[in-house]
C-alpha cells in the first residue's frame, strides 16, 4: 500500500485558458496509506478523471502523481500495482467463482496454499463461500459484481483499490448491505480504498474521508462529520444532507448583524467580517420559536410533512424559503402559522464568495 500525492490539473482539450476548459482545476491533495476515501460529486465534476489519473489510465496534462514520494505520473497501471473495480462486472464467465477470485493472485505467481487461504477469506467476507464452485456464468448480475469486488480486494500487496460507482448494478437492498460490508472489509484488510460515487449516502457510509467535487474543483476533503457540521463551501452545505443546508443573505454592519434585511444581534461575538455574507444553517439545527421570541426571524409555515423519522417544516421568511427538521414527537406548527426561526446558533456557518469564513 502507498500514500498517494496529487499535485496536478487536467484538461482534455489543448491550451486550456479558462476554468471551464479544465476537467480538473489545479489541486494538491494526499490519500494516506490504508485510508477509506470517497470521491463525491454530481455527474461531470471530474471524479472519474481523478480516478483514472491515479490508476494510470490517464496522464494529467499538468503536474505529477507520486506514490510514497516516487514519481508515478507516467507509470502504467501494472507498474503502479493498482486494483480497479468498475460499474459493471469484469469476470470470466467460464471460470468458477473461486477461479475468478484466484486469478489476480495466480497472475502474480502467489503460492497455491496462500491463494486458497486468501480466496477463502475474501469469499467469507463477501458471503460467497457457498458459491465458490459455481460457474460465474450461472450467477445473477449482483453476484457477478460481488465477484468483481472480491477480485479487486483479493491482492494484499496492492498500492490501492479504486472503485468507480461499483454498486450501480446492485439491487437496492443488497446495495445497502454491501456498503456496510465494504466498510467492515476495509477495517479488516486495511487496504487503501478510493471509491467514486455521486450518491452521498454511499460516500458517507463507506468513507472515513470524503472528497467533495464540483465543476472540476475539490471544494472540501473531510470526515463525514466535518462535511455535515462545517461545510467549507456552500456547495457542500447544499449537496450533503437531506434536505441540504438553508442559506440566507446576511450583512455585518458595525456591531449589528442583519439577516435577510432584519437586524438580529448587536454584538459580533463570532468575529464576522464586515459586509455582505451568506448565512447557512442545516434544517436539523433550525429551531422554531414563538413568533415574538428575541433574535429570531419571523416566518410563515407553508408546509408540514411527516417523513416518518422526522417532520419537515417548510417556511418562508422575507421571501426566502427555509426548511426545519423536527423530531417526530416535537410539537409541529400548522400551515399558515407565524413562527420565529432561530437562525443564529453555534452551528450556523457564514460564507463569503461561497467559502466558509466563520
Ligand atoms: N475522454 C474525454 N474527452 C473529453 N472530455 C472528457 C473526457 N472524459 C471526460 N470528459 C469531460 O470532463 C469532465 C469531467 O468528466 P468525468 O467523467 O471525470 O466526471 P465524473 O464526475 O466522473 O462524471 P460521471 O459521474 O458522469 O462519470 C466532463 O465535463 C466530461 O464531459
Amino acid at each position: 500500500m502507498s500514500r498517494i500525492d496529487l499535485d496536478l490539473a487536467h484538461a482534455y482539450r489543448p491550451n486550456p485558458k479558462e476554468d471551464a476548459d479544465y476537467a480538473l482545476l489545479p489541486l494538491k491533495m494526499s490519500f494516506e496509506d490504508g485510508g477509506a476515501y470517497a470521491l463525491l460529486g454530481p455527474s461531470g465534476c471530474g471524479k472519474t478523471t481523478m480516478l483514472n489519473i491515479m490508476s494510470g489510465l490517464l496522464i494529467p496534462s499538468q503536474g505529477s502523481v507520486t506514490f510514497d514520494g516516487r514519481d508515478m505520473t507516467r507509470a502504467t497501471p501494472q507498474q503502479r500495482n493498482i486494483a480497479q473495480v468498475f460499474q459493471f462486472p469484469v469476470i470470466y464467465d467460464t471460470m468458477t467463482v473461486a477461479e475468478n477470485l484466484a486469478f489476480p493472485l495466480r497472475n502474480r505467481k502467489v503460492p497455491a496454499a496462500q491463494i486458497k487461504a486468501r480466496v477463502g477469506q475474501i469469499a467469507e467476507m463477501l458471503e460467497m463461500s457457498h458459491q465458490l464452485d459455481l460457474r460465474a456464468a450461472n450467477l445473477s448480475a449482483d453476484q457477478k459484481q460481488k465477484i468483481s469486488l472480491g477480485r479487486g480486494l483479493v491482492r494484499p500487496d496492492v498500492s490501492a483499490v479504486l472503485f468507480d460507482e461499483p454498486l450501480t448494478v446492485i439491487d437496492p437492498h443488497l446495495k445497502w448491505q454491501l456498503r456496510r460490508k465494504l466498510k467492515q472489509i476495509h477495517h479488516e484488510l486495511k487496504l487503501t480504498l478510493i471509491y467514486v460515487t455521486h450518491d452521498q449516502v454511499e460516500a458517507l457510509t463507506f468513507a472515513d474521508h470524503v472528497v467533495v467535487m464540483t465543476r472540476g474543483k475539490v471544494v472540501q476533503m473531510g470526515t463525514p462529520d466535518a462535511l455535515f457540521e462545517r461545510p467549507a463551501h456552500t456547495f457542500v452545505g447544499h449537496f450533503i444532507g437531506s434536505p441540504g443546508m438553508n442559506f440566507l443573505p446576511a450583512s455585518q454592519q458595525g456591531d449589528s448583524l442583519l439577516v435577510a434585511g432584519m437586524p438580529l444581534t448587536r454584538t459580533n461575538g463570532r468575529g464576522l467580517p464586515q459586509g455582505e455574507l451568506t448565512l447557512g444553517i442545516r434544517p436539523e439545527y433550525l429551531a422554531l420559536a414563538p413568533a415574538s421570541a428575541d433574535a429570531c426571524l419571523s416566518a410563515t409555515v407553508r408546509q408540514v410533512q411527516d417523513i416518518g423519522t422526522y417532520v419537515l417544516v417548510s417556511c418562508e421568511a422575507m421571501g426566502h424559503k427555509l426548511k426545519a427538521r423536527l423530531a417526530p414527537d416535537a410539537a409541529a406548527p400548522a400551515v399558515g402559522d407565524t413562527v420565529g426561526l432561530r437562525v443564529l446558533d453555534r452551528h450556523t456557518c457564514f460564507y463569503r464568495n461561497e467559502e466558509l469564513v466563520a
